[in-house]
């Protein structure tokens, strides 16, 4: 039987992946605002306990997609609780009656997509639904600015005082995982880089992975639905030939884990000045190494909340929603850092600049 036979019949599901602030939920956004009349159920995976990808596609009120679509797994990475979240919330979605055409499947940034990708061959599910497609968000100017490969004293430092980082470098290992992983790679953020350091990204990307997935780039994420949703590849029969880094080297079939990352979240009263204090946040990100800060902000005198969200030191800002009647407001924000990141430190840098 050929493969497009086995899969007749089938829900396709895509799984979007990427590291931390690469674009992947701005580029679901856009999809689901350019859904060209398609149903789609959106699985969604933060590292963090502050569900922000979650309440902004909520909030973009895209038809193609209603609330009761977007289901969000909060109880870890979706790598590592693919057994007791993942499986359970795909079975549970297709027992529904009235089913997606298509699952959007959003990992965290921290997520290593090969596991994940596995499961569709679990035979309930294999039988049901197919891999579309794995896509890789890049965060273009990040690599540009060698944020992927310019860690390795701190790794080797790192290592010299924790001899449980097998790793090389957790970040650079965790960006090549989620390449190898790819059918189709997208170098997002190409506004923020010149013609010649879009070249230089796309050798740099292609140099760290053997097979040659397509490559396409994109501004704010915006890639035709048609391609994101059409990419037809099965990805679960080839999964085991697109091996992470963890998986070369366990092939015992050791547990991986995300213990080199660490999140918490920081909790504050209103914010008079956000200019000001997002100006002082970039001190406190680029003092402490923050690899991903994102949230929400209450703005005194101000009827919607303020959306925070800072890559490197990088920070974005802007009211995106209306604060709810029954909602207390306040000011929430998710650190991520590498497993050393002085979270007593951090914190009172960011109470301090209120
Ligand atoms: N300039 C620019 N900013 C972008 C682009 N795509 C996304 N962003 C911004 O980058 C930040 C992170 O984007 P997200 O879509 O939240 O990234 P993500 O990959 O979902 O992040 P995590 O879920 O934390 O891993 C936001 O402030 C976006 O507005 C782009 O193409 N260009």
């Amino acid at each position: 039987m050929t493969r497009a036979k086995a899969q007749q019949g089938k829900i396709p599901a895509t799984v979007i992946t990427g590291f931390l602030g690469a674009g992947k939920t701005t580029m679901i956004r856009n999809l689901l605002q350019n859904a060209d009349g398609k149903r789609i159920a959106l699985i969604i995976n933060e590292f963090g306990d502050l569900g922000v990808d979650g309440d902004v596609l909520k909030g973009c009120g895209a038809e193609a997609c209603s609330e009761e679509d977007i289901i969000e797994l909060t109880n870890g990475c979706i790598c590592c609780t693919v057994a007791d979240d993942f499986i359970p919330t795909m079975t549970k979605l297709l027992e529904r009656e009235n089913r997606p055409d298509h699952i959007v499947i959003e990992t965290s940034g921290l997520a290593l997509p090969q596991p994940l990708v596995a499961a569709f061959n679990w035979p309930d599910i294999r039988s049901e639904v197919t891999v579309d497609g794995v896509v890789t968000v890049v965060d273009s100017a990040a690599v540009a600015a060698g944020r992927f490969a310019d860690d390795h004293d701190k790794v080797d430092a790192l290592r010299v005082n924790d001899d449980n980082l097998d790793h090389e470098s957790p970040i650079e290992e965790l960006f090549e995982d989620q390449l190898t992983a790819a059918d189709l790679i997208v170098l997002n953020k190409a506004d923020l880089i010149d013609v010649a350091g879009l070249k230089a990204v796309r050798e740099e990307v292609a140099s760290r992975i053997s097979r040659k997935p397509a490559m396409i780039e994109a501004r704010n994420g915006e890639v035709a639905a048609a391609i994101l949703l059409g990419l037809g590849v099965g990805t679960e029969d080839e999964i085991v030939n697109r091996k992470s880094h963890h998986e070369m080297e366990h092939e015992a079939g050791e547990e991986h884990d995300h213990d080199e990352f660490e999140s918490f979240v920081v909790e504050l009263g209103a914010i008079a000045d956000p200019n000001g204090f997002i100006d002082r946040l970039r001190g406190v990100i680029a003092a402490h190494d923050v690899l991903r800060l994102k949230g929400f902000a209450d703005v005194p005198g101000k009827p919607m909340r303020l959306l925070i969200q800072g890559v490197g030191s990088r920070i974005d800002q802007y009211y995106d929603r209306a604060w709810a009647p029954a909602e207390t407001r306040g000011t929430r924000l998710v650190v991520i850092g590498l497993h050393d990141i002085d979270e007593a430190a951090v914190r009172a840098s960011i109470v301090a600049l209120v």
